[in-house]
């Protein structure tokens, strides 16, 4: 009897006090100024109406009429949690330059279960776990890298990935380039050798691209179960090859995984979890954006003919240039390819992969006589830059030839596809670098036919309807 009276005793108490916190939170948020907007249905929100697909490269229709209605900064609730979307570029360019003092980087609770965003270990922390990441990151995929050891492999790879494509009646562009993509990144990583592993690295991570954006239900039959499925035999795998290195020390390959282990013994925040944590979110942060991008840039290319011309002949003048015309790419031609870099920013413009960045507020932020309170959520859609028609003229339009009179002061201010601040990407120079070298072997040894598909889908995500199937030909080419 006085167990189930102290039971209840206790479990009223345990009400009261969490009553009194939600109250007291609220009571101090609700003498806020929060910035307009509206919160939609109870916990959900208005994720639905976010994830309402929208068939045009434009901003989802969810951020233009609220923009309309409420101006470029208001909050709504996604997936139960306050947000406030800004599509302000200068708040924008401020809320990126705060990491670790007023934001902390965070994704959804999907990510965050997905890419260990919570806990002692998390990917995401800042401080000297950043550090740690951006440095060994640098070290296998940074410029210097490249352009010392990584560039021949690149081509090779490249090669070998088009040449396999003739021999198929049809390529979905998005899947191939992904898997193109993933392994190359995953040899450096750990070692991975897609003629020798049992275990398809690229449709792994297919699967675990679609369970992102779906709804969190984990049981079996849904998107997001087969997505953790995947997750978990990639870690595995990875797993195994961690396990039999430090069994074997011996053994160096002298690739991103030799590498982490060896700081095992010199930084104490590294475990043996966290190094394998790195090495996924690497997989999927390298493989996603970069097949995307690419299969959009196929697609601008199908559809305008004069650019593609141009394109040619910037390569073709690289090859004439040469002594012998099969001799491997050099970073300097890599470097001269300057319409292809033109070609690439404006499919990175146009494209925004993936609509935005998410921060979670430290402390409260003033904006514009709003607070932003501490704990909530800020969207910061930094493609709305993008489409901004006073500084990009018909910005729906692909135009590359658009950045020959930009000035690199208004391209910093406007032209935001790989973040910025001290969480900017650590692999967009590998990114261009990679599909520089796919547009150079492409245009010159290949055409193609589009078979079907190409039809742009925002959830906000960027996809394409039917993906992008394409049959690729060798071109007879005069000696
Ligand atoms: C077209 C291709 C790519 C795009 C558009 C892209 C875009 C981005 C963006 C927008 C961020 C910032 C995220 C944020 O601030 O919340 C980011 C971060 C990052 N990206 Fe990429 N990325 C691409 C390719 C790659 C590749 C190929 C790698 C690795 C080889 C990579 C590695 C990373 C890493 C490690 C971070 C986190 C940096 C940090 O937290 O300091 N990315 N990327």
């Amino acid at each position: 009897m006085w167990q189930i009276m102290g039971l209840y005793v206790a479990t009223m108490t345990a009400i009261c006090f969490i009553f009194l916190v939600h109250k007291r939170r609220n009571s101090r948020v609700n003498k806020m100024v929060l910035p307009p907007g509206s919160k939609g249905f109870p916990f959900i929100g208005e994720t639905l109406q976010l994830l309402l697909p929208s068939y045009s490269l434009d901003l989802p229709s969810f951020i233009q009429t609220r923009i309309q209605r409420y101006g470029p900064i208001f909050q709504t609730r996604l997936v139960g949690r306050p947000v406030v979307v800004s599509a302000d570029p200068g708040f924008n360019r401020y809320i990126v330059q705060q990491e670790g003092k007023m934001v902390e980087m965070w994704y959804l609770d999907t990510f965050s279960k997905i890419f260990a965003q919570q806990g002692e270990g998390r990917t995401n922390a800042a401080g000297l776990v950043h550090k740690y990441l951006r440095n060994i990151t640098f070290t296998h995929f940074g410029s210097q890298t490249l352009r010392d050891k990584l560039l021949p492999h690149l081509e090779i790879l490249v090669r070998k990935t088009l040449h396999g494509w003739t021999s198929q009646e049809s390529i979905d562009v998005k899947e191939a380039a992904l898997t193109m993509t993933i392994e190359f990144v995953a040899k450096q990583l750990f070692g991975y050798d897609s003629d020798k592993s049992k275990e398809r690295i690229g449709d792994k991570f297919a699967n675990i691209s679609q369970g992102l954006l779906s709804f969190p239900l984990n049981i079996p039959g849904t998107t997001y179960h087969s997505c953790l499925k995947s997750q978990r035999e990639v870690m595995d795998m990875m797993r195994k090859t961690l396990k039999e290195r430090l069994a074997s020390p011996d053994t160096c390959q002298g690739d991103f995984l030799d590498h982490a282990l060896k700081d095992l013994n010199t930084d104490k925040f590294l475990t043996e979890d966290f190094i394998l944590q790195i090495m996924f979110g690497l997989l999927f942060a390298s493989s996603e954006s970069t097949s995307i991008t690419l299969t959009l840039v196929l697609k601008f290319l199908s559809e305008n003919p004069h650019v593609l011309e141009e394109l040619e002949a910037e390569h073709e003048r690289i090859l004439k240039n040469r002594e012998s015309p099969d001799s491997p790419l050099t970073w300097a031609e890599v470097k001269s390819m300057t319409f292809t870099l033109q070609v690439i920013n404006e499919s990175l413009r146009l494209g925004n992969v993936s609509l935005g960045l998410l921060r979670r507020t430290l402390k409260d932020i003033e904006i514009n006589g709003y607070t932003i309170p501490a704990g909530w959520t800020i969207m910061l859609v930094t493609s709305a830059c993008q489409y901004n028609s006073d500084v990009y003229k018909d910005p729906l339009t692909f135009n590359p030839w658009r950045w020959k009179e930009m000035q690199p002061d208004v391209i910093a201010k406007n032209f935001m596809p790989f973040g910025g601040g001290t969480r900017q990407c650590a692999g967009a120079e590998f990114a261009k670098v990679l599909m520089t070298i796919f547009l150079h072997v492409l245009v010159t040894t290949y055409r193609w036919e589009k078979i079907k598909g190409g039809e742009i889908i925002r959830t906000p995500i960027l996809g394409f309807r039917n993906g992008l199937h394409v049959k690729l030909i060798k071109k007879a080419r005069l000696s």
